[in-house]
């Protein structure tokens, strides 16, 4: 039996659209975000998808999306479970600040370091390698026997803390992680076999 995982980084975000480091700050969807949000929703919609479960980060911006996307499903009653393990990658002393501001003070290659490599963690917070160590444990624990059981999931996350979970997914090394980027709303869909292993990636 095959069951589907959907991942969706939230719309875009108020700290996106301002070029901030947002991590585990909580800055709401901008209106552009919102539209992104529905129109997952309604890309899922027309592949006739429904799901069985949602889940979802400790913050606004995903849970906001994954609301929005049930919603475009008619299914805005549906189990949704919250856990910080989904939360984004926590950016530490760069939280809030401009991203051009930091390129500036730290130079392009250090600043694309801290944001795309593998294991080296920004001052104060996570590498995606320390993301990884939260995430995927949730993941395996929690979300993969509802996949493994033929059930349809939503993940609905973030940048970073989908990167890390795709990684492990895709079997991506250190190296190939670093150009890996995923857009604002836009809906990734596996289908796992029942001993786990991948047997469909589609990028909506
Ligand atoms: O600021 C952040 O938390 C993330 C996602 O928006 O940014 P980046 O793409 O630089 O990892």
């Amino acid at each position: 039996m095959s069951g589907t995982l959907v991942l969706v980084r939230h719309g875009q975000s108020d700290w996106n659209l301002k070029n901030l480091f947002t991590g585990w700050r909580d800055p709401e969807l901008t209106e552009q975000g919102v539209t992104e949000a529905k129109a997952a929703g309604t890309k899922l919609a027309a592949r006739g998808l429904k799901f069985d479960l949602a889940y979802t980060s400790d913050l606004k911006r995903a849970q906001n999306t994954c609301a929005l996307i049930l919603g475009e499903l008619a299914q805005d009653s549906l189990k949704t479970i919250r856990n910080q393990a989904l939360n984004e990658r926590d950016y530490g002393d760069l939280s809030g600040l401009n991203k051009d501001d930091a390129r500036a003070k730290w130079g392009e290659d250090q600043v694309h370091i801290w944001r795309r490599s593998y294991d080296v963690p920004p001052p104060g917070g996570e590498s995606l390698r320390d993301t990884g160590a939260r995430v995927w444990p949730y993941y395996m624990h929690e979300v993969q026997p509802h996949v493994l059981r033929g059930e349809t999931v939503l993940v609905a996350a973030h940048g970073n803390s989908l990167r890390a979970l795709i990684m492990a997914l895709d079997g991506l090394t250190g190296e190939e992680v670093v150009s890996m980027e995923l857009g604002t709303g836009v809906p990734i869909v596996y289908k796992l076999n029942a001993d786990s292993t991948v047997a469909s990636k589609e990028t909506l």
